[in-house]
């Protein structure tokens, strides 16, 4: 069964998303926004190490490998995993647009089971701007980038002030961020939304 509920569709007079200018040129790496996201950080030791690239447009293309750490059933990647690497992969499209936003709702179809060592390919894309609201769609399929869908999602993500983060994020690790040296990573945190 599929379907997005209603809070899902973009209002008439949303506007189409708009890449900006210092956006990543299509094919580039973004690398990982924080070093300890269980989506993209490379210090992670269990986290997805999701590898996300610009696409043209505001569209993004991403690949995650199921390792034995994020089973569910045996063998098969985990629901939740599966739902991580999309919320993932949509939240990286909001760099290309140099917007700091937030999953607010995400709806996600599994339509096949991922067993682990399979490597799934995800595609994304912004659909729709509405003021904070930023539209967004995303599949994940096996096999190859051209290969079944095994999962798919459409999510409404919200635009946020850096504030969000520091007054409701751990001290601790708000202050490691801040003084993060990685200056690619201080930028995306610290000022896309000033
Ligand atoms: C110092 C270190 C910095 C680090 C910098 C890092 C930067 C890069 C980090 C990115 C990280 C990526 C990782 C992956 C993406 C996550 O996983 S993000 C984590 C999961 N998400 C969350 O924790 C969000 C928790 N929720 C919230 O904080 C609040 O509910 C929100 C989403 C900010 C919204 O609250 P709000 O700002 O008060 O906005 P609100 O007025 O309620 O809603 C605004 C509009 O959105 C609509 N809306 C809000 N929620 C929903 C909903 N669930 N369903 C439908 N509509 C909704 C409202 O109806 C409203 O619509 P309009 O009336 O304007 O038409």
């Amino acid at each position: 069964m599929s379907g997005t509920s209603a809070s899902l569709q973009p209002p008439a007079d949303a506007a189409k998303p708009v890449r900006h200018p210092d956006a990543p040129a299509p094919g580039e790496l973004l690398g990982a926004h924080y070093g300890q996201c269980f989506g993209c950080g490379g210090e992670q030791p269990h986290g997805l190490h999701l590898a996300a690239r610009a696409g043209e447009g505001v569209s993004i293309t991403a690949e995650f490998t199921v390792r034995p750490e994020h089973q569910g059933a045996p063998g098969l990647a985990h629901g939740g995993i599966l739902a991580t690497a999309l919320d993932e992969t949509l939240g990286s499209l909001n760099w290309l647009l140099r917007t700091i936003a937030v999953t607010g709702r995400l709806e996600t179809d599994f339509v096949r089971p991922v067993p682990v060592g399979t490597t799934l390919h995800l595609e994304a894309e912004v659909t729709a701007v509405a003021g904070r609201k930023i539209y967004s769609t995303a599949t994940g399929r096996v096999g190859g980038p051209d290969g079944p869908v095994a999962v798919r999602a459409d999510a409404l993500f919200i635009e946020v002030k850096v504030e969000h983060f520091v007054n409701h994020g751990r001290e601790e690790e708000i202050q490691a961020a801040m003084s993060d040296p990685d200056q690619l990573r201080r930028a995306r945190a610290f000022e896309v939304n000033p």
